[in-house]
Order: C-alpha cells, then sequence, then structure tokens
C-alpha cells in the first residue's frame, strides 16, 4: 500500500490529481497541500491526502491514472481494515454490557456511510529554530480510526496526548504528548468523537498530532488512516447515561439525541476545511 501510496504522490501529474480532487462537501478525492487546518488555531497542514470512500469491488469515485491498477489491492486492505475493527467493536460492545453486535450490526460494509480510507503524505523539510507542525492537534470524527505508519518514516513525528487535560480547548499544552513510533507491527487505533458522544464521554476521543521537531532534515511521511463511521442512517442514541461530573464532549461538538451518523459526519467537516 505504502509503494501505491507514494508512487502517486510523487509520479502523478497535477493534471491528473486536479481531476480527481476533493470538492466539497463530498469527501472523497485529493486533498492538495495547505487546504486543511486540523487545528484551528495553528496554519494550514502541511500534507497532500487521497481521500478514498471505502468500497468492496468497485470504487465509488474517480480514480486517479496512477492508482486504477491498484484497485484490487485497496480493497483487500479496505476489507481487512474492517474486519480489525469489527473485531475491536465486539470487545467494546461486550465490556458496556451491551449485545456483541451492537456496534458491528450499525457499521454494515455494505449501507452507505463516511468511512474512508486516506493516503496521506508529507513532503521533506528542514526546520528551523521552531519546531513545524505537519498536522494539527485533533481528534478524528468518527467511531474508530486506524493509523498505519510507514517505517522508516524518519522522526515519525506522530504524537498522541495522554488524557491528562481536563477540558477540550483550553490548550493542548495542558497535558503531555507521547511518541508514537512508526513500525510495520503497530497499528495506531484511536476513539473518534462520535464514539466518544455516543459512549457519554466514557471512550474520549484521542487527541494526535504530527509534529517535526526544530533543527531536523526530515524525508517524507507517509501514513495511511482508516477512518470508521456507522452508516449514514443509524441514529445515535447515548448508550448509559452521562456520568455525574462527566463533561459532554464530542470534540466540542454538540451531540443531539437521535441525530444520523450523516448528521454527525458533515458538521464535522464544515469546521475543517475552508470555504
Ligand atoms: O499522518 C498521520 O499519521 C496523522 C493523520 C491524521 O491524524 C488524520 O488525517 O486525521
Ligand atoms: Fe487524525
Amino acid at each position: 500500500m505504502f509503494v501505491a501510496s507514494r508512487n502517486f504522490f510523487e509520479q502523478e501529474s497535477i493534471e491528473e490529481k486536479t481531476r480527481c480532487r476533493r470538492v466539497h462537501p463530498v469527501n472523497s478525492g485529493w486533498v492538495g497541500q495547505g487546504v486543511e487546518k486540523l487545528d484551528a488555531k495553528e496554519s494550514e497542514d502541511l500534507k497532500e491526502a487521497f481521500n478514498i470512500m471505502a468500497y468492496t469491488e468497485k470504487p465509488k469515485q474517480t480514480m486517479p491514472k496512477m492508482l486504477e491498477g491498484e484497485v484490487p489491492l485497496i480493497a483487500d486492505f479496505i476489507s481487512a481494515c474492517h474486519d480489525l475493527c469489527m473485531d475491536l467493536l465486539e470487545g467494546m460492545a461486550l465490556s458496556l454490557d451491551l449485545e456483541k453486535d451492537y456496534f458491528t450490526l450499525r457499521h454494515a460494509p455494505s449501507a452507505p456511510s463516511g468511512t474512508t480510507l486516506r493516503l496521506l503524505y508529507y513532503p521533506s523539510t528542514t526546520t528551523t529554530s521552531q519546531a513545524l507542525v505537519r498536522a494539527g492537534a485533533h481528534s478524528d470524527y468518527g467511531s474508530l480510526t486506524l493509523l498505519f505508519q510507514q517505517e522508516g518514516s524518519d522522526a515519525s513525528g506522530l504524537q498522541v496526548l495522554l488524557p491528562t487535560n481536563k477540558a477540550r480547548g483550553e490548550g493542548s499544552e495542558a497535558g503531555e504528548w507521547l511518541d508514537v513510533p512508526a513500525s510495520p507491527e503497530r497499528v495506531l487505533v484511536n476513539v473518534g468523537d462520535l464514539m466518544e458522544a455516543w459512549t457519554g464521554s466514557r471512550w474520549p476521543s484521542t487527541i494526535h498530532r504530527v509534529l517535526v521537531p526544530a533543527n531536523t532534515f526530515v524525508g517524507p511521511r507517509l501514513s495511511i488512516a482508516y477512518f470508521l463511521q456507522p452508516a449514514d442512517d443509524v441514529k445515535l442514541h447515548r448508550i448509559g447515561t452521562l456520568a455525574a461530573g462527566q463533561e459532554e464532549r464530542g470534540g466540542g461538538r454538540v451531540f443531539e439525541e437521535g441525530m444520523t451518523s450523516g448528521e454527525w459526519l458533515a458538521r464535522r467537516f464544515e469546521a475543517t476545511y475552508r470555504k
């Protein structure tokens, strides 16, 4: 997957990338550098991305020439990611005393959903006396995210915030950042904002970012994220109640009882992309 991804980012023509670009409000397609801003307080992220709407056989979007031959490989990868997520969701449901299939039934791969495989590419860069933010601090929007980092991406730079800060939005510096080294045996599983809201903040979403330290040269970074989202028409009813003293978070977005997964996702995208 990383070879296919790198070929696309480094060798595909700009015309072809542009032909397949993401056009708001649809999330699939190519996103050029400086378009996305994951942390509203920072400048635009230094990355390029290609968003692939989850599919089983045929892509649901225009594929660039350099990825056309990779359609079966990508389908297999999506399917493996889905299976891993379903295993995790079964365990998570059981731990909440729910039916084992409570979450998996709501993530049927055949139903339309916002589930997306995202290829990411950060060009090589040199920093001066200041650290550089490759991707601003944020939490993901959906249920779960699987994050893969290419081995050997030097100074991987991925960090997760240990959940010690009390209120979201009062400054990420309040907590401690933990490095997540790149390794082929490792996949990072992040809880997303939707899951946090769904479970009454029982499982807070993971805040993460990608940083290049000061006075460093780093080569390109490649990562792949699988963003799992419930089917669009799934109505979200809070599981359990908000524990006493627990804050309503959900990534700072208001959770409305009975709203659908599709509505949740549409609201979250509004904040990330400039109009
Ligand atoms: O490149 C990475 O590892 C982080 C990407 C990410 O967090 C995102 O796109 O949501
Ligand atoms: Fe993320």
